[in-house]
């Protein structure tokens, strides 16, 4: 589904990823994991065509990067977004909504609203929004491109434990799509990754979870 190969990025003279190669299956959730720095945004960056492509080849759910109808297949929720703070939830969800397509389908905008636990305060104004609340209409409006893959950057960052388990709980319940999400908290990489991808010194080596966490501790506290 995602196909990385041989990918480099400089900036200036510092080689931030050297010669990476990383395939992501079907309905695998990948964790991107990397110390500060690493490289993470470089490579989410990269995928979606947000800074050109320096070297090597990205295809995601089989299209190249470099035509337009990748944007088809891929969805991402990045770590900061803006809503409008003078709209509810649902006339947000609507607003974005109304980007992808002319005819919104209103089944499936009440059915991510139910999904994110927001049905019911579909109507208030988002200023009365809880941070949990409002990465959680992030994800509704991500959710309602419909795109197979999936690419979340620190999706639970400056979240409290009841807002983090919220949105775990959300992306865990995604079993038919295909997710990478750049994470630095291990707990919750356990709990819903199925695998790691561990970025260092601009190489990318990929472990199924159960290999990630038997590895060396000192290697493990890095992420
Ligand atoms: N536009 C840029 N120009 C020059 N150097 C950059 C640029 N963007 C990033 N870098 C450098 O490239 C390296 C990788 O940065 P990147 O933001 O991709 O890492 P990261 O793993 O996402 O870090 P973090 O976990 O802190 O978000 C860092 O040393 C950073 O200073």
């Amino acid at each position: 589904m995602i196909k990385i190969e041989n990918l480099s990025h400089a900036y200036a003279k510092q080689r931030v990823l050297d010669d990476v190669n990383l395939h992501i299956l079907k309905n695998e959730r990948c964790a991107l994991v990397g110390r500060n720095g690493a490289g993470k945004s470089t490579m989410i960056h990269t995928m979606l065509g947000l800074i050109p492509l320096q070297v090597g080849s990205i295809t995601l759910g089989g299209i190249s990067n470099k035509k337009q109808d990748w944007k088809k297949v891929v969805s991402y929720l990045p770590e900061k977004f803006n809503l409008y703070p003078h709209l509810t939830g649902e006339e947000n969800i609507r607003f974005f909504a109304s980007l992808a397509s002319k005819k919104l389908d209103e089944e499936s905008i009440d059915e991510k609203l139910k999904l994110v636990s927001l049905h019911e305060a579909r109507k208030d104004q988002i200023t009365t929004y809880s941070k949990g609340m409002l990465q959680r209409l992030g994800l509704a409006i991500m959710l309602y491109y419909d795109s197979d893959i999936i690419i979340l950057d620190e999706p639970t960052s400056g979240l409290d434990p009841v807002g983090r388990k919220e949105i775990l709980a959300i992306i865990k319940s995604l079993t038919n799509k295909t997710i990478m999400m750049a994470s630095h908290h291990l707990n919750e990489i356990e709990e819903v990754c199925t695998h790691v991808a561990y970025l260092e010194k601009g190489k990318i080596t990929k472990y199924s979870i159960e290999e990630f966490l038997s590895v060396d501790l000192k290697e493990r506290q890095q992420a």
